[in-house]
């Protein structure tokens, strides 16, 4: 029988869902074999709080770990710098935050895991705290040794992959440069075929304006940016699809031409996907050096330690990383 698929699971902001979620993760018997990074006490206090069993077994990350079943837990442990009530944001905590992408990030590159997931980080507290943080991708992308790297959501039936993050929306259209959009389109073609085993992938390229830019009309960066880029791309023999008016790329009857879309930036594409399939989604970094999935939500601090977040999301990240990683064997 094959060794299950190793993940390393980082627990993410200590005041949200994300304790929780690894908590619940715990409580079924899972296909793969998994440890949780994050402090002890803070899940043993969560568990209590919703009433859940848990037996945890602290281990290392480059050595084997149990066998779990369920309400047991493997354990790697990082002490919070100060205790975390659910829903208070902590700056003291960013750094216990980085800690875990750290140890989860040289945990990948050293092979000690076969994938790494993560529970939602706060990125507003780590920059409250003093450091520059924009998401996950950004910071895996420079631990890795500043590989260009591309952000990647999918649920059943569609795939949205974004040309630019987290920016602010004013620095977007000069953000759409050819060099950016040539190389992302490269990357993500790249990605398709190597990693969905889709041979000759089907691009969507979104414009950037409303109506992609009307013939020049309500914005130039489609006539000047996005058509030499695919014009020279089709030319080379990628299927690409575009510059497409976001406002109806994302039809049912669209959707069926289409293997992946790229967005231009963050709002054009993750409210649709968040749509069709929050909860049921993944999101994945394309273009490291390992295996990274997340979940498709946020902290939730809302509703952290009410025992009503949902966990379809980090299950699905979870399913996904093993996937990838069986095909990547
Ligand atoms: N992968 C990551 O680390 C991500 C982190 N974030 C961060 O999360 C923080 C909060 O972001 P928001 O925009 O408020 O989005 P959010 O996803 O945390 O919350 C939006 C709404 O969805 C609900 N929700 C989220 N996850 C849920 C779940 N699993 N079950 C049930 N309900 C759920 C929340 O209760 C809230 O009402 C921000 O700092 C953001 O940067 C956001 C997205 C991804
Ligand atoms: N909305 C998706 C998101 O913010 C996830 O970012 P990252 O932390 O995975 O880079």
């Amino acid at each position: 029988m094959a060794t299950p698929v190793r993940l390393l699971v980082s627990s993410g902001e200590p005041a949200g869902i994300g304790p929780e979620l690894t908590i619940r993760l715990a409580q079924q018997r899972q296909p793969f074999s998994f440890a949780v990074i994050a402090d002890p006490v803070l899940l043993q206090q969560r568990a209590a709080m919703l009433n859940l069993p848990l037996q945890m077994h602290l281990v290392a990350v480059d050595e084997p770990w149990p066998t779990s079943s369920p309400g047991q837990l493997n354990v790697i442990a990082v002490p919070l710098a100060k205790t975390s009530a659910a829903g208070m944001l902590e700056n003291a905590n960013a750094d216990y935050v980085l800690r875990m992408l750290t140890i989860a990030g040289h945990a990948a590159l050293n092979h000690n895991v076969d994938a790494i997931v993560t529970a939602p980080v706060h990125k507003g507290v780590i920059n409250e705290a003093g450091v520059a943080f924009q998401g996950h991708t950004e910071f895996f992308a420079e631990l890795a040794g500043n590989v260009p790297v591309l952000m990647l959501l999918a649920c059943e039936g569609l795939r949205v992959a974004l040309l630019t993050t987290h920016m602010p929306l004013r620095a977007v259209a000069d953000a759409v440069t050819p060099e950016k959009l040539e190389h992302t389109l490269r990357l993500l073609h790249r990605e398709l075929q190597q990693k969905f085993a889709i041979s000759s992938p089907r691009i969507a390229v979104l414009g950037l304006n409303p109506h992609a830019g009307e013939g020049g009309h309500m914005g130039r960066e489609e006539i000047d940016v996005i058509q030499p880029v695919v014009a020279r791309l089709q030319a080379e023999g990628m299927t690409l699809l575009g510059p497409l008016s976001a406002d109806t790329a994302f039809t049912d009857d669209h959707r069926r031409r289409y293997d992946a879309v790229l967005a231009m930036y963050h709002d054009q594409g993750l409210p649709v996907l968040k749509t069709l399939g929050f909860h049921r989604s993944v999101n994945i970094t394309l273009g490291l050096p390992f295996i990274r999935t997340s979940v498709d939500h946020g902290t939730a601090l809302d509703i952290a330690a009410r025992g009503i977040a949902d966990t379809g999301s980090l299950q699905y990240a979870c399913e996904q990383a093993v996937l990838l990683a069986n095909a990547s064997r």
